[in-house]
């Protein structure tokens, strides 16, 4: 029997998981992804005998049977499980399929594979035609079927998307994504796009990437300068003096009361001669370098009229919706030019940044547990067989770790304990980074303005915040990076974002 398998039911139903035996295709795909196949109870038991197809890359193929047929271990990255394909040499080249790295798309029949070889397949796929190959260059394919370290791996962040590690971590951060949301939209926040770009400096810390057309201009108009010399001061004065001739030919003619059109013709001339003086002028004023006002870059002549960058924190912009929505949140890039080499830092990070109305610290406390705790649940229940995967290759504890911390009150403690728990740390010879000392104290926004040494004016706007209609509020920023880290036990933060970007480094 091979029966085929049905199209959706209905254009809202999605693959079904349970272990009967309907199966869908992917709705905007002419295939069945392998998740669906694989990850129901049965295994995919259950879809023994029906005609499937998939799609996928080659992690290990081999040939068998003296050539006769072939394994391939096809993986389409919809979970960490591998379908097991076998096709026969009658009907497609084996050579052209076994390779790591080769995209197979076939067609075949489901099948329960033969018992007491050992295997843990619960269906394989018998292929009846292979329909299309994108097949790999082995010469040169950098992802070998052996592991190649993480590190390697960064060599490559176009293709590390093949491997089982980066996919299954892909697939952790997608579900870490999808839970932020979902637990914010649950709690009736509202989701709020903050400016990638931006004229405020959240932290103050001078770590800002900044962004400006300036510099583009500048070697524009450098190279132009070069190629088409600007006019000399002796080159001005022969414009001035054409000006000052068509000026007097005109007054001849009027005082001589020429004809209209002899008169009209001459002003017209004067007034080439004028913008042609003016183009001049403009043209002689042309320096190489950037524009520059007393000494400093006039950035007035920026794309937006003013200095701007890329944002460190959505966290002003975020309030002043707070201010008015009451309970908001911002998830999305933030950037920080500090010169880190650390396994924790990125230049470019995303951040999510809730803001509450009418909360007080403990209420935000409240808050950043339940989202936390929210998330390793999620985790747990939708991507355990990820999980499953880090604990296997990075880290022994990092299902019990969510579990735990799904289930357990979070411990709380002052700023100044934790300093103390920190200095006798210290004491006890653990290197920080950063020195530890007691910061800062709250000072009002007006105050911190100063202090972070900022000018007052660009904040005017965050001021207004206060001025009309203040309200008690508090929020959190939680590095979304640092998340996947502490979920999945991975060491190194470039490892959990697609495109790590670091001092010396931005691929692609
Ligand atoms: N929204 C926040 O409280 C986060 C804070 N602005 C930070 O960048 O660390």
């Amino acid at each position: 029997m091979c029966d085929e398998i049905p199209p959706p039911a209905d254009q809202f139903s999605a693959v079904t998981l349970s272990s009967s035996s309907t199966l869908q295709k992917a709705r905007f795909s002419d295939r069945v992804r392998i998740r669906s196949i694989l990850t129901r109870p049965d295994g995919g038991a259950g879809l023994a005998g029906q005609k499937v197809r998939i799609s996928g890359w080659v992690k290990t193929g081999r040939e068998q049977g003296k050539g006769s047929f072939a394994f391939l271990e096809v993986n389409d990255g919809s979970c960490p499980a591998n379908l097991q394909v076998m096709v026969d040499a009658s009907v497609s080249d084996l050579s052209k399929l076994v390779a790591t790295g080769t995209c197979v798309t076939v067609e075949g029949c489901l099948k329960i594979p033969p018992e007491g070889k050992g295997t843990k397949q619960k269906v394989e796929l018998s292929v009846v035609e292979v329909v299309d190959v994108g097949v790999v260059d082995t010469a040169t394919y950098p992802i070998p079927k052996t592991k190649l370290t993480l590190e390697r791996l960064r060599e490559f962040p176009h293709l590390r998307a093949r491997t089982n590690s980066i996919s299954a971590i892909a697939r952790i951060r997608h579900a870490l994504a999808i839970a932020t949301h979902t637990f914010f939209d649950e709690e009736g926040f509202l989701y709020i796009q903050t400016p990638i770009i931006t004229t405020s400096d959240c932290e103050g810390a001078g770590e800002m990437f900044q962004v400006t057309t300036l510099i583009n201009h500048t070697e524009k108009l450098e190279r132009d300068l070069i190629e088409n010399p600007p006019p000399t001061e002796a080159d001005v004065e022969a414009a001035r003096l054409v000006v000052k001739a068509r000026g007097e030919a005109v007054a001849q003619l009027k005082a001589a009361k020429a004809s209209k059109e002899e008169i009209t013709a001459s002003v017209s001339e004067l007034n080439e001669a004028k913008v042609s003086l003016a183009r001049t002028e403009e043209r002689s004023r042309l320096k190489p370098g950037l524009p520059k006002v007393d000494g400093k870059i006039d950035y007035s002549q920026d794309f937006f009229g003013r200095q701007a960058f890329l944002t460190v924190s959505g966290q002003l912009q975020v309030e002043t919706y707070a201010c008015g929505l009451s309970d908001v949140y911002t998830f999305g890039p933030t950037f920080r030019a500090e010169n880190s080499h650390t396994s924790r830092h990125l230049a470019e990070f995303w951040m999510v940044e809730p803001e509450l109305a009418f909360a007080d610290l403990e209420d935000d406390m409240n808050c950043a547990e339940a989202y936390v705790r929210y998330m390793c649940k999620w985790l747990l229940e939708k991507r355990y067989d990820d999980m499953e995967l880090m604990a296997k290759n990075f880290d022994k504890g990092c299902i019990d770790r969510l579990k735990l911390v799904a289930s357990t009150p979070f411990g709380r403690l002052t700023y100044t304990k934790a300093i103390e728990l920190l200095e006798e740390a210290v004491a006890k010879g653990k290197k920080f980074e950063n020195p530890v000392e007691w910061g800062i104290d709250l000072a009002s926004e007006h105050e911190r303005i100063e202090e972070m040494g900022l000018p007052v004016e660009p904040y005017e706007w965050y001021l207004d915040l206060r001025r009309y209609g203040t309200a008690k509020h508090s929020g959190f920023g939680l590095g979304f990076e640092r998340m996947v880290l502490f979920a999945t036990g991975m060491d190194n933060i470039r490892d959990v974002i697609p495109f790590p970007r670091y001092p010396g480094r931005a691929d692609l």
